[in-house]
């Protein structure tokens, strides 16, 4: 290996209890809200055709024009109550907003910006009522955080003079104080979720962001903080020189899931999912395919299934209101959560090779096995593969607790389990308790030779 000042401190991952809290919620919000939600994708009457939180780099969209909206921004409907009740109701367990974003607005009355909420009509601090909101309501706050501030003069992409060098050394001067103020201000957050990180300018300062990294722990020690952070001596980001993770779970699944167990290497990730194709921030047109409640439920089980979090991304409008399709998901996602958390919460890797049906789920450190359809086989019967001398010792679906199925063992350490041919309007759960084989073929009477 390669000898690093600056790359991973940590072979493996966190064990710790902030951290096993952390994988057991499983299931996030992402909240892209700021001063892009007044355009919404759209200018002088056209429409943009990137993410509605990137309008500001469009050619279309002059830049004095983008950096007046601020003089806009009163969501005079924001009512966090409504918005922790309704991310309750969907049944997630953690939240991260975005604190600031590439833009540089900042949702919270920063001493060391301008481009503030408190210069705006609303003026009031937005991350304060929403952090305590969520917490009330038993959901966990984390917080976005952009380093590239599109609004700062001292920020640069790249540092081409000593001019820059000066700029810069200023610039993270600026980031390290807002970070210690968010911290301050709000000390109940578990995390930063950094975001623009991949500038040469950041990408050559390893020391520097593993500086940044170890100064946030010391200030609040137990911080969850993802790979997107770091980078080492050598410019490696989210990896190491030496292909060690850096920061405490992946975060590169952006719009994207692994598909298997073999592509996490081991290491604790979040997947973090739009709802149209790649619209973050509020976009009035969505264009392209709009996910529906059923293919994120799928993601957010998948993402379980291989030892992930899933987090699911709202762009709130600039009233301070959700549009009624995510208002819609999360009535219809919190309708399967509410009767089939268990098979998510808690839950990780099952051990068990990959069935066509679906996903298994296992509660951790069990011999609890969620069996989650997706695909219902045309032959009635759900396969089920477990490693040798292993056995089903019950199984029943998660909504019939008292009926026992009767696995058939159709082969040695093979069984099939019976689903009933009906319509399905939503993935159905089945739960195994697995146990070391007994003597002979398994619990359950041997197929018929
Ligand atoms: C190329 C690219 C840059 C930044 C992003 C940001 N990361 C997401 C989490 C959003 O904040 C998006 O604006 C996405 C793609």
């Amino acid at each position: 290996t390669i000898p690093l000042q600056h790359g991973a401190h940590r072979i493996g991952n966190r064990t710790d209890a902030d951290m096993q809290r952390w994988r057991d919620l499983r299931f996030g919000q992402f909240i892209h809200w700021g001063v892009y939600a007044i355009p919404g994708g759209m200018w002088d009457g056209k429409v943009y055709n990137g993410a509605a939180e990137w309008i500001r780099s469009w050619k279309e969209m002059p830049h004095e024009a983008y950096d007046q909206l601020y003089k806009q921004f009163n969501p005079v409907k924001y009512n966090p109550a409504d918005w922790a009740q309704q991310a309750k109701n969907m049944g997630a367990k953690y939240m991260i907003i975005t604190t600031k974003h590439h833009d540089g607005f900042c949702l919270w009355p920063s001493k060391y910006a301008k481009y503030t909420i408190a210069n705006t009509p609303y003026k009031k601090d937005i991350l304060g009522p929403m952090v305590e909101a969520y917490n009330k309501a038993g959901i966990d706050a984390y917080l976005y955080f952009s380093i590239i501030d599109w609004n700062h003069p001292d920020w640069r992409t790249s540092i081409k003079s000593p001019a820059d060098s000066m700029a810069m050394a200023r610039f993270k001067v600026f980031v390290k104080n807002q970070l210690k103020e968010l911290l301050d201000r709000y000390p109940t957050v578990k995390g930063f979720w950094f975001d623009g990180t991949w500038d040469e300018s950041w990408k050559n300062d390893g020391a520097f962001s593993d500086e940044l990294e170890q100064y946030l722990q010391q200030l609040h020690p137990g911080l969850i903080i993802g790979s997107r952070l770091r980078a080492d001596e050598k410019g490696a980001r989210h990896f190491d020189s030496n292909s060690r993770l850096m920061g405490d779970y992946e975060q590169g699944w952006e719009r994207k899931l692994p598909n298997t167990i073999a592509d996490v290497h081991g290491n604790d990730w979040e997947g973090v999912m739009t709802v149209p194709e790649n619209q973050w921030g509020y976009h009035q047109q969505w264009f392209g395919h709009v996910k529906s409640a059923n293919e994120l439920i799928e993601m957010l089980v998948k993402s379980a299934s291989l030892n992930g979090n899933f987090v699911l991304n709202f762009g709130p409008k600039p009233d301070g209101t959700f549009r009624t399709e995510e208002q819609e998901l999360m009535r219809n996602i919190g309708r399967w959560m509410q009767v089939n958390g268990s098979a998510v919460y808690g839950t990780g890797y099952a051990g068990l090779e990959k069935p066509d049906w679906g996903y298994y789920t296992r509660k951790t450190g069990t011999d609890t096995v969620y069996m989650v359809v997706c695909n219902v086989p045309v032959n009635g019967n759900l396969r089920v593969k477990l490693p040798a001398k292993q056995s089903i010792a019950k199984a029943w679906a998660l909504e019939q607790p008292g009926v026992a199925l009767q696995p058939e063992l159709v082969s040695r350490d093979e069984y099939f389990i019976p689903v009933e041919q009906k319509v399905y309007t939503s993935p159905l759960v089945i739960v195994m308790k697995l146990e070391q084989q007994q003597r002979g073929q398994g619990n359950f009477e041997k197929a018929k030779t």
